[in-house]
């Protein structure tokens, strides 16, 4: 496991019995930068919630370094996000040096320097006393990415994490993400930009509720395997 930071051993997961990710076996290599791509449906969130370790596996094993996801940090789906709860974006971001701090009475000086240069490097510098919900979507995802910096990961799994941003937003987040990256740590996102995934991430996942390729981004986005994603996905192979 030493060059390894999550095995996928035969892993089966599902909602209710009902499989959504078929017997996918794989390494994600420490460091390495991956995008998990493919059709609606075709298993993507189901396969981050299984490695975050909120969905068990029906059948196969999930082996992570250290064994434990301590090390992980994961930025949900936005629609995954509840922001009528009445935080400040300050606190928000904070939230995510808990690992480190346990509680906020521990809550030194150096952590509240953090916050404030995780805010500008997201670009949100003034923004720490805005509550969350008047936040733009754009906003929010910045936020976010501010918070994972806290985390201070080794491994970071985004599921779509420009989904509802624009192309100004998007350039400067995937900057974070390649930051990430050039310091050595794990990066999986879930994404649906093609031509952002040829580009910016040297390996790829194409799912279509199994593994249809994974490896090198050229070889695994090839007209053929994207094809017959989108059949496995249509249902014909079910
Ligand atoms: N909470 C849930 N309960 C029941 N079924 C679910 C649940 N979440 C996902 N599914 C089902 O699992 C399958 C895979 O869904 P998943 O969300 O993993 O796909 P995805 O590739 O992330 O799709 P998208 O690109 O649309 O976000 C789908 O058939 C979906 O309906």
């Amino acid at each position: 496991m030493c060059h390894t930071a999550i095995e996928l051993d035969q892993v089966s997961l599902g909602w209710r019995d009902r499989i959504a990710v078929r017997d996918i076996s794989g390494t994600f290599a420490r460091g390495s930068m991956t995008a998990i791509v493919g059709p609606n449906g075709a298993g993507k969130s189901t396969l981050i919630k299984g490695i975050m370790g909120m969905l068990s596996p029906l059948r196969g094993h999930i082996r992570l370094a250290n064994d434990s996801s301590a090390h992980m940090a994961c930025l949900p789906q936005q629609g995954e996000l509840d922001r009528s709860f009445p935080i400040t974006t300050y606190d928000l971001v904070a939230m995510g040096a808990w690992r480190r701090t346990g509680s906020w009475k521990r809550f030194k000086a150096a952590e509240h320097d953090r916050v404030q240069s995780a805010l500008e490097a997201v670009g949100l510098a003034d923004f720490g006393a805005r509550i969350v919900g008047t936040l733009s979507g754009g906003q929010l995802q910045r936020a976010l990415f501010a918070r994972l910096l806290l985390h201070d990961a080794d491994t970071l799994l985004l599921d779509e994490p420009f989904s509802a941003v624009d192309r100004h937003t998007t350039e400067d987040l995937m900057a974070v993400l390649q930051a990430w990256h050039s310091e050595g740590r794990t990066v999986i996102a879930v994404l649906h930009d093609m031509e952002l995934v040829r580009a910016c991430f040297p390996q790829a996942l194409l799912m279509g509720g199994q593994a249809v390729a994974w490896g090198p981004t050229p070889q695994v986005l090839t007209p053929e395997n994207l094809h017959l994603a989108r059949h496995l996905c249509a249902g014909d192979y079910l």
